[in-house]
C-alpha cells in the first residue's frame, strides 16, 4: 500500500508552551472523590489532558497577543469597541453588535428583549443556558431537530438540520404570533457538533418569512459549521469559509455569540442584531447586566482579541486543522472499537456512554459515570452530557434525553497530534474494562444547570 499523502498539519508553530503535571492513580483517585465524581469540580492542576471544554482554552496567536496591548480601556466609546463593530460587520455581515462578557449574558439579553410570558421558542436541540435563560424569560423550548440527531448511529451528513414539519406543527398549535423567532444553533453542540446545512437554513428562511418569525442563530461555532458545509454539501466546495459563514448569517435575523469558542478568545461574546429597534432595547439592557454599551462586560484589550480571533477563525487552513484533529482522535477511536456519534462533529468527540455501559441504567448516570473513569485512568477530564446536564422538567420530573454521551471536547491550537494518540489510548483501556464499572448517584442537586455543581458517589 502507497503511504498516505494529503496529511494536513497545524499553520502555526509553537512559541510558548504550558508545562503539565502528571499525576499517579492513587493521587486522581482522591481528586475525584473530592470532586464528588464531577469532572467540573476537578482543580485544573490535577488533570494532565483538559478535554472538559473548547470554551475559553484556545491558545491565543501572537497578533491576539499584541492586541491585548493595545487596550483602550477607556469606560466609554473605546476603540477596541469599534474595530469589534467591524469585525462583526465585515465576517458576519450583521448591523448591530452589543457586547457581553460571554455567550450566556446575549442570552439573556435577546431572551428578554424577544420573549413575552407563554411564548413557545423552537430549537434544533436544546442548549443548557441558552434554554434555561428562554425559561427563565417565561417562554417553553420545544425542540425541532430532526430525528437523526437522536440516533447517535445515524451518519447522516447534516444532523443538526432543522425539522420544518416540526416547526409547522408547533404554528398549528400555538400560533405564529406566539413564536418570537427560532434558535438555530450551528453547530449544535449537544448533538455532537453537527452541522446544519445552507440548504436548510434557505428552507427554514422562506418558511419563517411567510410566517413572520425571526431566527436567531446561536453562532458560537459558525465556522466549524462553514467547513462541513464547505466538505459536504453540494456546490460549496470551491467556496471560502469566510463566504459561507457570512451567507448563513444572511438567512438570519441575528445571533448571540461565544466568542470563547470560534473566536479563539479565553473571555467574550456579543449579541448581533439587524432589527435597530430591537438593537436600541438590547443595547439599554446591556447597561443593567453587563456594562457599558461599548463594553459589555468586558475590557477593551479582550475585544481587540475577539475582533482579531474572529477574523483567524475563518480561514481555510486554520479549520482545515482543527476538525482534521478531531477527526483524527474519532478515526482512532473508531480503530478501537470505541462507540463514537457519527459522523465526527465539529468541537469534540463525543462517546456513547450507553453503548459503551449498557450494563448501567440511565438514571444511574452513565455518561458521568464514564467520564469519572476516563479522568482515573490517565487525567484526562472529559464532560457529561445526558441525563445529568439535560436536567429537570418544569413539573420535576427528569429529563431522559436519548443521547447520553461523554464529550471530549478539544480546544483549538492546544494539543498535539500525540496528545490525540495518548487519549485514544486510554479510552481504549478503560473499553476494556468496561464490565467491571459500576454506576453512580446523586448526592447533591443545585437547582439551575445542575451538571455544574451536582455531587456523586459510587453505587
Ligand atoms: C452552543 C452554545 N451556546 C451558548 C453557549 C454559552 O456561551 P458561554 O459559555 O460563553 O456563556 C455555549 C457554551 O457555553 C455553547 O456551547
Ligand atoms: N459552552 C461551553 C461551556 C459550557 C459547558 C456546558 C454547559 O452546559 C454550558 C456551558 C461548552 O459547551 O463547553
Amino acid at each position: 500500500m502507497l503511504p498516505k499523502r494529503d496529511s494536513w498539519a497545524e499553520p502555526y508553530k509553537i512559541k510558548m508552551v504550558e508545562l503539565l503535571k502528571m499525576t499517579t492513580p492513587e493521587q486522581r483517585k482522591k481528586a475525584l472523590i473530592e470532586a464528588g465524581y464531577n469532572t467540573f469540580l476537578l482543580k485544573s492542576e490535577d488533570v494532565y489532558i483538559d478535554l472538559l471544554t473548547d470554551s475559553g482554552t484556545s491558545a491565543m496567536s501572537d497578533e491576539q497577543w499584541s492586541g491585548m496591548m493595545r487596550g483602550d480601556e477607556a469606560y466609554a466609546g473605546s476603540k477596541n469597541y469599534y474595530n469589534l463593530e467591524k469585525a462583526v460587520q465585515e465576517v458576519y455581515g450583521y448591523k448591530y453588535l452589543v457586547p457581553t462578557h460571554q455567550g450566556r449574558g446575549a442570552e439573556n439579553i435577546l431572551s428578554q428583549i424577544m420573549i413575552k410570558p407563554g411564548d413557545t421558542v423552537p430549537g434544533n436541540m436544546y442548549f443548557t443556558t441558552t434554554r434555561l435563560h428562554q425559561e427563565l424569560a417565561g417562554a417553553v423550548f420545544h425542540d425541532v431537530i430532526i430525528d437523526e440527531a437522536h440516533d447517535s448511529n445515524s451518519e447522516y451528513p447534516f444532523k443538526g438540520n432543522v425539522d420544518l414539519n416540526k416547526v409547522e406543527k408547533l404554528v398549528q398549535e400555538y400560533g405564529a404570533d406566539n413564536i418570537p423567532y427560532i434558535c438555530v444553533a450551528v453547530t449544535v453542540n449537544l448533538a455532537g457538533g453537527q452541522p446544519v446545512s445552507m440548504k436548510n437554513l434557505k428552507e427554514l428562511r422562506a418558511y419563517t418569512h411567510e410566517k413572520g418569525i425571526k431566527i436567531m442563530l446561536d453562532m458560537t461555532r459558525i465556522a466549524e459549521n462553514a467547513y462541513f458545509i464547505q466538505q459536504k454539501e453540494e456546490g460549496y466546495r470551491l467556496k471560502t469559509i469566510a463566504e459561507i459563514v457570512k451567507e448563513i448569517c444572511s438567512y438570519t435575523d441575528g445571533g448571540t455569540f461565544s466568542g470563547k469558542k470560534d473566536a479563539l478568545v479565553n473571555i467574550g461574546g456579543f449579541l448581533a442584531l439587524n432589527d435597530f429597534e430591537k438593537f436600541e432595547e438590547a443595547r439599554n439592557m446591556v447597561v443593567v447586566y453587563e456594562g457599558l454599551h461599548t463594553y459589555g462586560g468586558l475590557a477593551g484589550r479582550d475585544m481587540e482579541a475577539m475582533a482579531i480571533g474572529i477574523h483567524e477563525s475563518v480561514q481555510d487552513e486554520h479549520m482545515k486543522a482543527r476538525i482534521g484533529q478531531v477527526i483524527y482522535l474519532g478515526d482512532k477511536m473508531d480503530e478501537f472499537g470505541i462507540p463514537i456519534v457519527k459522523p465526527i462533529g465539529g468541537h469534540g468527540i463525543f462517546v456513547d456512554a450507553k453503548q459503551f455501559l449498557p450494563h448501567i441504567p440511565q438514571d444511574e448516570f452513565p455518561a458521568q459515570t464514564l467520564a469519572a473513569e476516563i479522568y482515573l485512568d490517565a487525567g484526562i477530564r472529559t464532560m457529561e452530557r445526558g441525563i445529568v446536564s439535560a436536567g429537570r422538567k418544569a413539573n420535576g420530573e427528569n429529563y431522559h434525553p436519548k443521547l447520553e454521551l461523554v464529550r471530549f471536547t478539544i480546544p483549538r491550537r492546544v494539543y498535539t497530534q500525540a496528545h490525540m494518540d495518548v487519549i485514544a489510548e486510554s479510552t481504549a483501556r478503560v473499553y476494556e474494562r468496561r464490565n467491571q464499572i459500576k454506576g453512580l448517584k446523586m448526592i447533591y442537586e443545585p437547582k439551575y444547570l445542575r451538571f455544574f455543581q451536582a455531587r456523586f458517589e459510587q453505587l
